[in-house]
């Protein structure tokens, strides 16, 4: 994307996935190509951990016709042959769960999930339009997955609402992590509290997508709020679509530190505590801690 056009807002940034991406994305070629064109990125930018998500879709237009498993075995495949090169890099999959899906195409992804979790699927996310689809009916795909032992994450308040009850229904699925989190009234914020549930929060992209109160910047963006809140809830700085709002993780650091006068302690906090949410075994989150604590020491 030009770094000029980075000026979406939530009506013209989720028709660019349905538009074009889709369309541009719809061959095994093409995904395995833009699989490992983020991968690349992601390591070229000394991420060493990456939980990449995409919705598996069918294509039944390719030839050959590709289904939701041909979709997800051909990320899993560019993972795998990522994850076994040099570089420190370890990627896993999300598989995510569209608000306009049927339950019948929800239930039929977190099969795939179950399925794949040896092959590197480590979760299932609700994302897409918040303004479209109504979530409760997709409970039972998100149920599924929670007792099947996969991390759950859903996309949580990202528009305003004149109630609670989305929220509280998708808290009632049992949550892992909750992503962007914009508009919580305050009993839903104790409950993340209480609940120490993981906040991925992404700077860049609510800005960009005017999606904070009154179009706010990144001095009002909330991230200020939890990142020293220290009542239970643990923050991973994300960066929702880099190709689309060109920034890095790196650079959502970067602007975090400056727009939230981090310390070098905050920071290495930051990176520490999320291992404690990552959906990842134990000896990666060892190996992660390990390499924070060399990077922290040689500044
Ligand atoms: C404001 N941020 C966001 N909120 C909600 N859903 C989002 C999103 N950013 C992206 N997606 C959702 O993630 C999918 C990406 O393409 P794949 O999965 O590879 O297919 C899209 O379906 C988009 O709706």
């Amino acid at each position: 994307m030009p770094a000029g056009k980075v000026d979406y807002d939530l009506t013209t940034f989720f028709p660019l996935f349905s538009s074009y991406i889709y369309r541009l994305c719809s061959d095994v070629v093409s995904i395995q190509y833009a699989t490992k064109s983020v991968l690349c990125d992601f390591e070229a930018d000394n991420v060493v951990y990456l939980e990449l998500r995409s919705t598996p879709r069918a294509v039944p237009t390719a030839l050959p016709p590709i289904t939701k498993t041909d979709y997800v075995d051909a990320i899993l495949a560019t993972i795998k042959a990522h994850n076994g090169g040099p570089g420190p890099l370890h990627t896993t999959l999300i598989l995510s769960i569209d608000r306009r899906s049927t339950l019948e195409d929800a239930l039929d992804t977190v099969d795939i999930a179950i399925a794949r979790r040896a092959q590197g699927v480590v979760g299932i996310d609700l994302c897409g339009d918040p303004s479209k689809g109504t979530v409760s009916d997709l409970r039972p795909a998100f149920t599924k997955a929670h007792t099947a032992g996969l991390g759950v994450c859903v996309h949580f308040g990202e528009i305003p609402s004149a109630d609670a009850s989305e929220l509280e229904e998708m808290l009632s699925w049992q949550p892992h992590r909750i992503g962007h989190a914009i508009y919580m009234p305050g009993e839903i914020k104790d409950e993340v509290r209480r609940r120490a549930l993981g906040v991925e929060l992404c700077l860049s992209c609510n800005v960009h997508a005017k999606m904070l109160p009154k179009g706010g910047g990144l001095e009002e963006h909330h991230f200020g709020e939890w990142c020293k809140d220290g009542r239970g809830a643990v923050v991973a700085l994300c960066t929702d679509d880099v190709g689309v709002f060109c920034s890095p993780l790196s650079q959502e650091y970067y602007l975090a530190a400056k727009h939230f006068k981090l310390e070098q302690g905050d920071i290495q906090r930051l990176c520490e505590d999320m291992v404690g949410i990552v959906f990842a075994e134990e000896a990666e989150k060892d190996r992660l801690r390990d390499l924070y604590l060399q990077w922290f020491h040689q500044i």
